[in-house]
């Protein structure tokens, strides 16, 4: 049992490609943390350099306080589950789950019993003289399981282990492996693209992109206070309405956000608006979860409307799907793994859109300045016009809410909504997150 920390640790591929670039990492003993993160992020590759199977360019993994840099994969006591599982199709359940203990010379008798008990643990007494090729999906899975941890390892790796199943029998599979690695009691890190099983398994999450942890926290954190908008669009099903907006500061009366077709207007009194001050002229992304909105009967009171252009009806509640004549940030840019695919707004502005396209104007209005190319931002949040596009995305809408299934509004429709305003996120250009001070004022009381 131990826990395992990664300082500053990086390797690069000798093609060139940087797939983990300086993270540090703690995981303490008995404590199950997720990687999270799309393909590509560099997640496997954390995990093979914690087992040993690739070294490290630089910075260095330690296990119960003593480095493990220089001690082989066989000696780390680190067991690894894959996607594929690797199962030997010509042995017997209890002989692919004996095998490690054969490969380290463990007595007959002591093998026979540590097979039993771990095969009693996942529920597989009654297999243990088939072959995988007659389990199940899940039993196979199992069986992995139970093969990775016959030897009692020191830290457990699992690299998507319900990836190929069917997702009939994912979530019994998965409820029971998120008891199984908790009762384990050692540190364990669970590699998953799979948000539901990030927030069903860890105990923290640690979300990656582009090599680097991005942000760490339990599953309840970084749902509910992402520090960036990666996290923030990454995680969340159905994800958060993330829109392209510019403050406007009126001082003493109100900060405005200015959406295109409509605003946001926060009063004075509230403190979030106070807090905008300095951001006056600001181009940022506005992010509100699909929850955050409530129809209200009271148009006149309302924060924003929108035209319904799909309903999708999932029993107790709806997705409304609305037209809100706002732009939103594309997924793929606050996914931000196509940093800078796209150019300088001026460019896009001046040349792309045709003279009298609607979308023109709406991003000239609340776009105030293009990008300067000077200035520093990781993510180059351009809003993108794609004249193939855009035509399709404005037919689902450009905000989602969540209701009641039986309040649920028709298609054609015009709904009116109130933001609940402490669950309103501003994200700058750089995709940071906007620090605003937590406040219960209604966005529309006391203009
Ligand atoms: N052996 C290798 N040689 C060169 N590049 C590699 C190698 N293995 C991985 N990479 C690259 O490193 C980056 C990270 O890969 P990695 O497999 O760690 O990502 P991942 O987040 O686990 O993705 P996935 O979920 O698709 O497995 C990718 O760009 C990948 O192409």
């Amino acid at each position: 049992m131990s826990t395992v920390v990664l300082r500053q640790l990086t390797k690069t591929y000798p093609t060139g490609v940087t797939a983990v670039d300086h993270v540090d990492l703690t995981v303490a003993d008995g404590e199950v943390m997720v990687l999270l993160g799309p393909t590509g992020c560099g997640k496997s590759t954390v995990l093979r350099l914690i087992a040993g199977l690739d070294p490290a360019t630089s910075g260095h993994i330690e296990f119960g306080g003593a480095g493990v840099d220089d001690v082989p994969a066989r000696d780390r006591e680190v067991a690894m589950v894959f996607q594929d599982y690797g199962l030997y199709p010509h042995l017997t359940v209890a002989e692919n789950i004996a095998f490690p203990l054969l490969n380290h010379h463990v007595e007959e008798a002591e093998r026979d019993q540590r097979v039993r008990e771990v095969a009693d643990l996942l529920d597989l007494s009654d297999v243990l003289d088939k072959r995988p090729g007659r389990l199940s999906g899940g039993q196979r899975q199992r069986v992995a399981m139970a093969r990775a941890i016959v030897r009692h390892p020191r830290v457990f790796l699992l690299d998507e282990p319900l990836s190929n199943l069917d997702a009939a029998v994912r979530e019994s599979v998965r409820n029971h492996l998120a008891d199984l690695i908790h009762r384990l009691d050692v540190a364990t890190i669970y590699v998953t693209h799979d948000q539901t099983e990030a927030m069903c398994l860890g105990d923290r999450v640690a979300v990656m992109r582009q090599g680097r942890i991005e942000q760490i926290g339990t599953p309840e954190e970084i749902y509910s206070d992402p520090q960036c908008l990666f996290v923030a669009a990454f995680v969340g099903s159905p994800r958060m309405n993330l829109l392209q907006a510019a403050v406007h500061i009126e001082p003493g009366r109100r900060a405005v956000v200015d959406l295109g077709a409509q605003t946001l207007s926060l009063p004075w009194s509230n403190a979030r608006a106070r807090a905008l001050a300095t951001h006056h002229g600001a181009r940022v992304t506005v992010g509100f979860r699909p929850d955050a909105l409530v129809p209200t009967g009271d148009a006149d009171g309302a924060d924003l409307h929108g035209v319904v252009r799909l309903v999708e009806h999932r029993g107790h509640d709806a997705l409304v799907h609305l037209e809100t004549g706002s732009v939103p940030t594309p997924h793929l840019i606050s996914q931000l793994e196509l940093p800078d695919a796209h150019g300088e707004l001026a460019h896009i502005l001046g040349e792309e859109p045709p003279v009298a396209h609607p979308l023109r104007r709406r991003l000239a209005r609340i776009v105030p300045q293009p990008r300067r190319a000077d200035e520093p931002g990781r993510y180059a949040l351009q809003p993108t016009y794609s004249p193939e596009a855009e035509p399709a995305r404005e037919a689902l809408g450009d905000v989602t809410a969540r209701v009641p299934a039986a309040s649920a509004p028709r298609v054609g429709e015009t709904v009116s909504l109130r933001l609940d305003v402490d669950h309103l996120y501003l994200f700058d250009r750089a995709g940071d997150r906007i620090a605003l001070p937590a406040t219960s004022v209604a966005l529309r009381e006391a203009v």
